[in-house]
């Protein structure tokens, strides 16, 4: 199959072409590069446009006869999202109309889509299965929900098929080194904590130690960005095989605590550095843990890089050998 990677450039967009690489697939990347990286790219046709440029999409669609959709491409900064959430409507809602008008125009009938555990906001019971309420605290997550029931309503009047992947947090590196997180700015906890080790940052904060949690600190579900890109190939060949439009949680069902990452990053680097305790940073869950036994059960999913070592180790390999990321 032909499949349009939108966002191919960014950290799991890269990921899941190299993966996707392995298989039968032709891959066509298209991003505009805001923050994805020419040399994230490691296979396929990287073409250089915005979603919102629909006459270069559609012109895309018809020269490369794509038949699926993977869409990663979105702004994802929480913060900023609250602060400027007309940008966050314009690029994640407006432009993923655009790209579904492009899809239905030309016949394209599958889409994998990039959602977030942010969609669920803070969950009333640990933990979060598909079933769990959705009620979104931040302008990203809401953006995020949107876009789903778009993809619902397209379903049923368009007979499109969507398979919408809810990821916890991605981390870790593909265990080759040849790719890995590099966004600026970074506002992620482990590669902000590696940054530390590495002697780019003079200390880490931990925001807020007094949530009801076993140190007193967020817990998090950490899944490899290697996994999900598994999950990605698993959901497209699920929907060339029949399959329903579906939702699924990708975590590892496993949470870690902000100390017990700092911690692991000092076993891991072997360096010690500075940490502050801070305050709580707006809008933070306490506790995001998922049960991805759906994605498990249906899709055939099976994480390879369970543990927090594992994912900070490939995390550490890129970073230590690509300080200032991709060149
Ligand atoms: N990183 C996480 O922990 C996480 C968790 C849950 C969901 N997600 C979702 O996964 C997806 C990928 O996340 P990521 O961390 O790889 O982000 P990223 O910023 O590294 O990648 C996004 C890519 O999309 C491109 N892009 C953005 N707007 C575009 C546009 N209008 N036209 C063309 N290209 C555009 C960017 O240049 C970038 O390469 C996003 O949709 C994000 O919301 C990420
Ligand atoms: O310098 C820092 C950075 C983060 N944290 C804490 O570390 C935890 C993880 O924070 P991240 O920013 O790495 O990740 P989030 O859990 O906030 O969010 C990520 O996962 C979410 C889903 O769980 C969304 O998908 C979102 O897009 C994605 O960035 C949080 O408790 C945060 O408060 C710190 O203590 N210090």
């Amino acid at each position: 199959m032909n499949v349009l990677i939108t966002g191919g450039a960014g950290y799991i967009g890269s990921h899941v072409v190299l993966e996707l690489s392995k298989t039968n697939h032709n891959i066509i990347v298209y991003d505009n590069l805001q923050k994805g990286h020419r040399g994230a790219v490691l296979a396929g046709k990287l073409i250089v446009g915005d979603l919102n440029d629909t006459d270069k999409l559609e012109h895309v669609c018809r020269e490369y006869d794509i038949q699926g959709v993977m869409h990663f491409a979105a702004d994802s900064l929480v913060g900023e999202s609250m602060k400027d959430p007309a940008k966050y409507y314009k690029n994640n809602v407006g432009n993923a109309i655009n790209l579904l008008e492009v899809m239905r125009k030309n016949g394209i009938k599958y889409m994998v889509f990039s959602s977030t555990a942010a969609v669920y906001g803070e969950p009333d019971r640990i933990p979060i299965t598909e079933e769990t309420l959705t009620n979104p605290t931040n302008v990203y997550g809401r953006t995020k929900l949107v876009i789903e029931e778009m993809l619902k309503d397209y379903d049923r009047a368009y007979g499109m098929k969507f398979i919408t992947l809810r990821y916890f947090n991605a981390s870790g590196a593909d265990p080759s080194g040849q790719i890995g997180e590099d966004h600026s700015p970074e506002t992620h906890l482990i590669p902000l904590v590696l940054y530390t080790a590495l002697g780019k940052r003079e200390s880490i904060s931990i925001f807020g130690t007094d949530y009801p949690t076993r140190d007193g600190t967020c817990i998090r579900d950490y899944i490899h960005v290697s996994d999900l890109a598994q999950a990605h190939i698993l959901a497209l060949e699920a929907l060339l095989a029949g399959s329903e439009s579906k939702i699924y949680n990708l975590g590892n069902g496993e949470g870690y605590s902000v100390r017990e990452v700092i911690d692991m990053v000092k076993k891991v680097t072997g360096r010690d550095f500075k940490v502050n305790e801070s305050e709580r940073r707006p809008g933070d869950p306490a506790i995001l843990v998922a049960s991805s036994a759906k994605a498990r059960k249906e899709l055939g999913w099976k994480p390879q890089y369970g543990d927090l070592q594992k994912i900070i180790e490939t995390a550490w390999n890129w970073h230590k050998n690509n300080p200032d990321g991709f060149k």
